[in-house]
């Protein structure tokens, strides 16, 4: 298997998730990080560098796309992992050099943004680059299973969708040295609050497993934490376009929460139940008969994206990983993607995003697609 350069921007010293990339990105000896662009600052940009013994290392990202599409050992993709107000650039930058984009989510920190992007995987797409958005929960083993369940009518018609993402760790005002924190209460450089960071997951979820799409919604949006200017609590409810009806939390204030992600579907002959906190197991409910706890790669299960025998537990990084398992068959023609996010599911949550915001500020009206 022919292993694929990979470039960064963004994942520098203090990052978070930029580290988790890269441990996703070697699992599977799909890939080799080359070259980045991991700080807005040079001097941390370098050290950043030189901690991981990056040999190309670069003071901004448009110098990077330049110098990387020159070359012949030039990357084959770029994973975006800045603040969500920094995605446009980069993506635009790589996409416009022929050069494979990962980026995480939400898609960006304005519609403008987020449009500008669409419009750059459009002719992308002419020229058969890709892009790539990371709700890396779709790459969980019993997830995927779910959506085959659904897709091959285990469950009937999908009549509700319950979906929340609980955390807490912005109950309080957070340390103003908290990095991560820093941006994410900025509605400049975040766009939305729990909405942006983590309700746009569980939708994305939603939507994967059962391949509705949300129509329309009505939604609470609401800030506990005095001063803060984006929403840490919402509850919404969704129609979504395959007649199913949602309802979505999404938390940051939800004490004792720390990424308590959960799906439960329900249709007319079959109930789900999953939460990513015990990713290896999910209920499965047959109208009328015994719940069944299904195990990740057990009896009853496949086909089978999972790397060691169940009972052995696989999580987070794993679950990311399939991701740039994925993205690397994509890229190298040996796979088509068909379960990867793109800028479909990244357009649905900026969708998302705004309705949220426009139907909070009406006191909770329904927006429908296209409003
Ligand atoms: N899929 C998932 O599970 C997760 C996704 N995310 C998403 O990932 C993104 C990053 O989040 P997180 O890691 O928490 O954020 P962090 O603040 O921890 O890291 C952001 C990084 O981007 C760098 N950066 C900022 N501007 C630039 C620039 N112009 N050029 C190069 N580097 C830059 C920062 O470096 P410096 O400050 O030195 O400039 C820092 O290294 C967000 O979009 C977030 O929503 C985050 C967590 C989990
Ligand atoms: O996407 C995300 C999922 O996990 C994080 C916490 O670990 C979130 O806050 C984040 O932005």
């Amino acid at each position: 298997m022919k292993r694929l350069k990979l470039g960064m921007v963004g994942g520098g010293q203090g990052a978070f998730i930029g580290g988790v990339h890269r441990i996703a990105a070697r699992l599977d000896n799909r890939w080799d990080l080359v070259a980045g662009a991991l700080s807005s600052d040079p001097v941390r940009a370098q050290a950043s560098a030189d901690d991981l013994g990056l040999a190309r290392s670069y003071t901004s990202y448009e110098d990077m796309a330049k110098a990387e599409a020159a070359r012949d050992d030039g990357i084959d993709a770029v994973s975006i992992v800045t603040p969500n107000h920094m995605h446009a650039g980069p993506a635009i930058a790589f996409l416009n050099a022929g050069i494979h984009v990962i980026c995480d989510k939400p898609l960006a920190a304005t519609q403008d943004q987020a449009d500008d992007i669409a419009h750059a995987v459009e002719n992308a797409r002419a020229k058969g680059t890709h892009f790539i958005l990371t709700h890396n929960y779709t790459g969980y083993p019993l997830i995927r299973q779910a959506r085959a369940m659904v897709a091959r009518g285990d469950l009937g018609q999908i009549r509700v969708i319950q979906a929340e993402y609980a955390q807490d760790w912005l109950a309080q005002a957070p340390d103003p040295d908290n990095k991560q924190a820093a941006w994410r209460t900025d509605p400049a450089r975040a766009g939305g609050g729990a909405i942006g960071d983590i309700g746009t997951h569980a939708l994305n979820l939603a939507s994967f497993v059962t391949g509705q799409r949300p129509a329309a919604l009505a939604a609470d949006l609401h800030s506990f934490v005095g001063g803060r200017m984006v929403d840490d609590n919402a509850h919404i409810l969704l129609r979504m376009d395959g007649g199913a009806r949602a309802m979505l939390w999404a938390s940051q204030v939800a004490v004792g929460s720390e990424n308590g992600l959960r799906l439960r579907i329900y249709g007319d002959k079959g109930g789900l139940e999953w939460g990513q906190e015990n990713p290896n197991q999910m209920t499965f409910t047959r109208f009328g008969q015994p719940k069944q706890i299904l195990t990740r790669g057990g009896a009853g299960t496949g086909p089978d994206w999972t790397r060691i025998p169940p009972g052995h537990p696989e999580g987070y990084l794993e679950g990311f990983a399939t991701l740039y398992a994925d993205a690397a068959d994509l890229i190298a023609g040996t796979g088509d993607g068909a379960l990867l996010p793109g800028i479909e599911a990244a357009m649905d949550g900026m969708w998302f995003i705004a309705a949220c915001q426009a139907s909070s500020a009406k006191d909770g009206v329904f927006i429908s697609r296209g409003q």
